[in-house]
């Protein structure tokens, strides 16, 4: 199999992208990072790209509610998940029945690192007719704090003593968000007392570890099933 391409969704800072695209320089990860697409035009994450080459793009949810009535913000969300499904696959977004650009590039893997929006079928579906796995950093542990704002919640739950551990897992992307097969999951202890700060310092150290080790894991399987569909 010729390198595996890799496509990443961002929404922010980019720290986990950083870590992706420090350990594909150190060749700890044996892939292309084909492009960056970001939710937001403002990610740090978008410059992080630039500063090492890899091309990105920007798709917004604002740009398909802009002027919209809120009742028709769901038919635009499906169209905005269909858009960016025919993006990655046909680098269009009109899909097959518009010319693919000549340098377009499907990746092999899509991974999610910090993409703050649920992915609907219309994104999913079509990815998984084209075989090209998705997977997920998330910081919390396998059904403990699915969603947004899981570390503040997780630190809560341990400072009012209902929890002693969490941690960080990358799963596959399902249409259940956070439930997809976990691929690695490491654990973290709640320490009494300790700040938030503090603890979000500890779950994103955690997290730039376990997005690269993931990741190589999900490029393991990709590479076993390729060659064996050989
Ligand atoms: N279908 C799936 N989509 C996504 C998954 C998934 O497992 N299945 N993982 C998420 C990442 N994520 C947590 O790891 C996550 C991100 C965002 C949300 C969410 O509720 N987003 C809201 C907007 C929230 C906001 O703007 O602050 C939304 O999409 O309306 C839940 C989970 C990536 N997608
Ligand atoms: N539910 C998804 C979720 O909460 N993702 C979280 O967004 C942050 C992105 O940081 P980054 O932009 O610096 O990589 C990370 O903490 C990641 O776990």
């Amino acid at each position: 199999m010729s390198q595996p391409k890799v496509l990443i969704l961002i929404s922010g800072n980019g720290s986990n992208l950083q870590a992706i695209i420090d350990s594909v320089a150190k060749k700890e990860i044996n892939a292309k990072i084909i492009k960056v697409i970001s939710s937001s035009a403002d990610a740090f994450g978008l410059e992080r790209a630039s500063n090492s080459s890899i091309p990105t793009f920007v798709h917004t949810l604002k740009n398909y509610y802009k002027d919209l009535p809120r009742g028709d913000r769901p038919k635009a969300r499906k169209q905005f998940n269909k858009d960016l499904a025919n993006l990655i696959i046909y680098g269009n977004k009109e899909g097959d029945d518009d010319e693919t650009p000549k340098d377009h590039e499907k990746p092999d893997l899509i991974v999610c690192a910090g993409w703050m929006l649920i992915l609907s079928p219309e994104f999913l579906s079509p990815l998984e007719d084209e075989k090209i796995s998705i997977i997920n950093l998330h910081p919390a542990l396998p059904g403990q704090f699915d969603g947004t704002h899981a570390i503040d919640r997780a630190w809560k739950a341990g400072q009012d003593g209902e929890i002693t551990k969490s941690g960080v897992m990358v799963h596959k992307v399902i249409q259940q968000v956070d439930a997809g097969e976990p691929l690695l999951v490491k654990e973290i202890d709640l320490i009494k007392e300790e700040s938030l700060e503090d603890f979000e310092e500890r779950v994103h150290k955690l997290e730039h570890e376990a997005i690269v080790e993931g990741t190589v894991i999900a490029l393991k399987e990709i590479t076993q099933a390729k060659e064996k569909s050989d």
